[in-house]
């Protein structure tokens, strides 16, 4: 090779490497969520568990995306650093493009409120309060004003999770496919663009698993939302846009079917 060949293919490697740095910068600031080199490591007493090695994930908005893997492998771990309720000991996480890894307790907990709902495989509802209630609850706490508008909003995303007919019911009188839904609703309190579920259909029978499944298709699909799960279940498989498998604390990114 010429010296100039050489000059040339070194000039040629530089400019791919700038290109693809522009390209993973972009998608950090255009996805919904971007994990870089996400590593968490527990320490107990000399030793050290590394439950995540080196995550690099990128979610697209308006997708469904599904965390699967065995017991153990790591997948509440992410779903809690991506929703930045653990900090991870190395690396950075970006959601709506902006680095939440560098943000003060105080400007996290309220990018949260605002821009995540969360869905837990307890349902966590007010056993007293009804259904309308709990919904309404969650209307407050995100900062919506007046009473009535409030009762406004709860009694529309009640219906939006088709639930219209039971908002005066408490959670016990409720089956857990509806309770599950009444989380929904309660999820999409302040319309945050990102939805994370943790095992959203672990309580539920085949049929009201399948309704919830249905549900929160429809609610990325249509409400342009982002949806990330964490799940054992293969019948979410069917209407994920993607399936990114945890093995160890490390991930094996594929397709869905
Ligand atoms: N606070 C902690 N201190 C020490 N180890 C922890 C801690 N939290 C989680 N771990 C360990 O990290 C690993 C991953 O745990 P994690 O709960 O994320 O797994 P998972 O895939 O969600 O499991 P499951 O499907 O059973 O809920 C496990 O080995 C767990 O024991």
């Amino acid at each position: 090779m010429t010296a100039s060949q050489i000059r040339f293919a070194e000039y040629a490697q530089l400019q791919s490497q700038v290109a693809s740095t522009a390209i993973g910068s972009t998608q950090i600031k255009t996805n919904a969520i971007a994990a870089r080199g996400v590593e968490m490591v527990f320490q107990s007493g000399a030793e050290r568990f590394y439950a995540l090695k080196d995550i690099d994930l990128d979610i697209q908005r308006g997708d469904i995306y599904l965390l699967m893997g065995p017991s153990g492998s790591g997948k509440t771990t992410l779903l809690s650093i991506l929703a930045g309720i653990l900090t991870p000991s190395r690396g950075s996480v970006h959601l709506l493009g902006q680095e939440i890894t560098r943000m003060s307790r105080t400007q996290l907990s309220q990018f949260r409120l605002e821009n995540i709902g969360f869905i837990f495989q307890g349902f966590n509802l007010f056993p007293a309060l009804t259904a309308l209630e709990n919904v309404e609850l969650a209307l407050k706490v995100k900062g919506l004003r007046g009473r009535s508008n409030r009762r406004q909003q709860a009694q529309s995303l009640l219906e939006q999770v088709g639930l219209q007919d039971k908002v005066k019911l408490l959670p016990r009188e409720l089956s857990g496919g509806q309770q599950q839904r009444v989380a929904i609703a309660r999820a999409l309190a302040g319309d945050p663009p990102l939805i994370m579920a943790d095992e959203p259909t672990a309580a539920l029978d085949s049929r009201s698993g399948h309704a919830v499944i249905e549900l929160l298709r429809n609610l990325a699909k249509e409400g342009g939302r982002t949806v990330l799960m964490v799940t054992h279940d293969p019948r979410i498989m069917d209407v994920a846009d993607r399936v990114v498998n945890l093995e160890d604390g490390m991930l094996d990114q594929r397709y869905a079917a």
